[in-house]
């Protein structure tokens, strides 16, 4: 068997952005508060190698708070038409402002200025505020680059565990499981 997670990982994305109708890289993000109490949300993986998993976000929203107070994450692919989950889990950081920068450059003008105007997770009026205050930023970074939000930018789940789950038939399905000790990863089986 392999010994390394990140080599299978490679090898389903691949598929799954092969089968997969829509968002292959669509992931489930835990979070959990001060007190432990749990809070999940969909988001996009939009880099990933063996220093971690990284999405990107607004660093005012109710996420961000989770991850402030505690930085621990849970990550969960799930790919309905390959029938495989991977789970990942352990302590997330902020990406560095070099690739925040990079990845929001690479972004659509009207995302980046969706950035801007949004304060993810706070409690809205109405639409008619949202998109006044879009239009606002449309006005303010006319003529120029639209830079990125100083409340905006990725997060790195770095993995200690990592498990690739497949459906096999009768429910006596396939789980494998890694865990990173001391920097090795270790590999074995769990019952399904
Ligand atoms: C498929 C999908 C992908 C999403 N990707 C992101 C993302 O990459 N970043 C993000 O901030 N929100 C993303 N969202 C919105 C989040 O699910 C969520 O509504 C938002 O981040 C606020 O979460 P929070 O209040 O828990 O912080 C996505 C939603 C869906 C359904
Ligand atoms: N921010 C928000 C609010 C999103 O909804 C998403 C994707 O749905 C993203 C960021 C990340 O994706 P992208 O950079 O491709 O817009």
């Amino acid at each position: 068997m392999s010994d390394d997670p990140f080599t299978l990982f490679d090898s389903w994305y691949a598929e799954a952005k092969q089968s997969e109708p829509n968002d292959p890289n669509a992931v489930a993000l835990a979070t959990a508060d001060a007190e432990g109490r749990p809070s999940v949300r969909m988001v996009l993986l939009k880099g990933h190698g063996p220093d971690g998993f990284v999405i990107y976000t607004n660093r005012e929203s109710r996420k961000a708070g989770e991850l402030a107070a505690n930085p621990q994450g849970a990550l969960l692919f799930h790919w309905k038409s390959l029938r495989r989950q991977i789970r990942i889990e352990g302590p997330v950081s902020w990406a560095t402002d070099e690739e925040s920068d990079a990845y929001f450059a690479s972004r659509g003008r009207d995302s980046q200025l969706g950035a801007w105007a949004s304060e993810q997770s706070r409690p809205l009026d109405s639409r008619e505020t949202f998109e006044q205050r879009f239009a606002a930023m449309t006005a303010k970074f006319e003529g120029q680059d639209v830079p990125r939000p100083p409340h905006w930018g990725g997060y790195r789940v770095k993995p200690t565990r990592i498990e690739f789950w497949q459906d096999r038939a009768h429910r006596l399905h396939e789980r494998r499981l890694f865990v990173r000790e001391d920097g090795n990863w270790s590999e074995g089986l769990l019952f399904p």
